[in-house]
């Protein structure tokens, strides 16, 4: 059973639709729904709990470019507060200290927030701070013993919209993006799912940041965590 959200709501309800056919009316729901907004937000947590009992994987995945005012200040809404407020609540809902039955939440990142990406800096600091905001709860004693893992995905450039639409307005340089996307290389979105999959299904993986790119493949990165005690 899956819920997904987004503010598009022609192409929602057109993959609703095709997830419905495929796999049957009552096991995929759709709701138009903007992450930046906190009420909004509650209340789909609440309904999805409501209709299917329970959430097992959830994915914070909505994200946008923005580097010219006032479309930084919305990338950081949406990228960085959205993804933050979608895991506060993932967790809620699924600590089992609070009456949930424990689960996994994979943040989508982006390799602009692991390494840099001088062409797209906001872009790249609220990347940044998903991958700080995700390893810091997997390394949370509470969070731990609750029965919560999470892990971040930072994918190189990937075959979708947001790289067709790069423009003025979300990228400082679009002719130097545009080389260095051919430089780099882009990835197809199978091999993304391929490795948010691989974290949803290893129970051993939390805190893992993995990167995936044309060029180096899918790594699992390594960066040293000082125990708190
Ligand atoms: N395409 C790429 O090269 C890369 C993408 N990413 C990340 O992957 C994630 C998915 O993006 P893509 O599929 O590539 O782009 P996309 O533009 O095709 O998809 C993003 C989706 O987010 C939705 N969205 C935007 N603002 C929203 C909001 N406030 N509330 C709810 N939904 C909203 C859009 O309507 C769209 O359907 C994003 O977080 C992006 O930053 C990371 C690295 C590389
Ligand atoms: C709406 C579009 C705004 C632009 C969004 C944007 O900048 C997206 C960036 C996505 C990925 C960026 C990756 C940058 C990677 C490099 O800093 C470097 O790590 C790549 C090294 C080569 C590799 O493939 O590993």
């Amino acid at each position: 059973k899956v819920c997904f959200c987004d503010t598009n709501g022609e192409l929602g309800t057109k993959t609703l639709s095709e997830l419905q056919s495929k796999y049957g009316e009552g096991n995929a729901m759709f709701q138009t729904c903007d992450v930046s907004l906190q009420q909004p937000m509650e209340n789909l947590f609440k309904k999805v709990k409501e209709t299917f009992g329970c959430l097992d994987i959830v994915c914070n995945n909505a994200g946008i470019g923005g580097e010219v005012y006032p479309l930084w200040e919305k990338t950081i809404d949406v990228n960085l507060k959205g993804t933050t407020r979608g895991t506060l609540l993932a967790l809620e809902h699924m600590r089992t200290d609070k009456g949930g039955k424990g689960g996994v939440i994979i943040n989508i990142s982006s390799a602009a927030g692991l390494n840099v990406n001088p062409l797209s800096p906001v872009y790249s600091a609220t990347k940044a701070g998903i991958i700080a905001l995700t390893r810091s709860l997997a390394m949370n004693s509470e969070v731990k013993s609750a029965g919560v893992r999470l892990n971040v995905v930072c994918p190189a450039f990937v075959d979708t919209d947001l790289i067709k639409e790069i423009n003025d307005d979300n990228c400082l340089d679009v002719q130097k993006a545009s080389k260095f996307i051919e430089m780099i290389g882009v990835v197809s979105k199978e091999v993304v799912v391929d490795c948010f999959m691989e974290l949803v299904r290893d129970v051993n993986q939390n805190g893992a940041v993995v990167k995936c790119s044309k060029m180096d493949g899918t790594q699992y990165t390594s960066i040293e965590v000082k125990p708190v005690t």
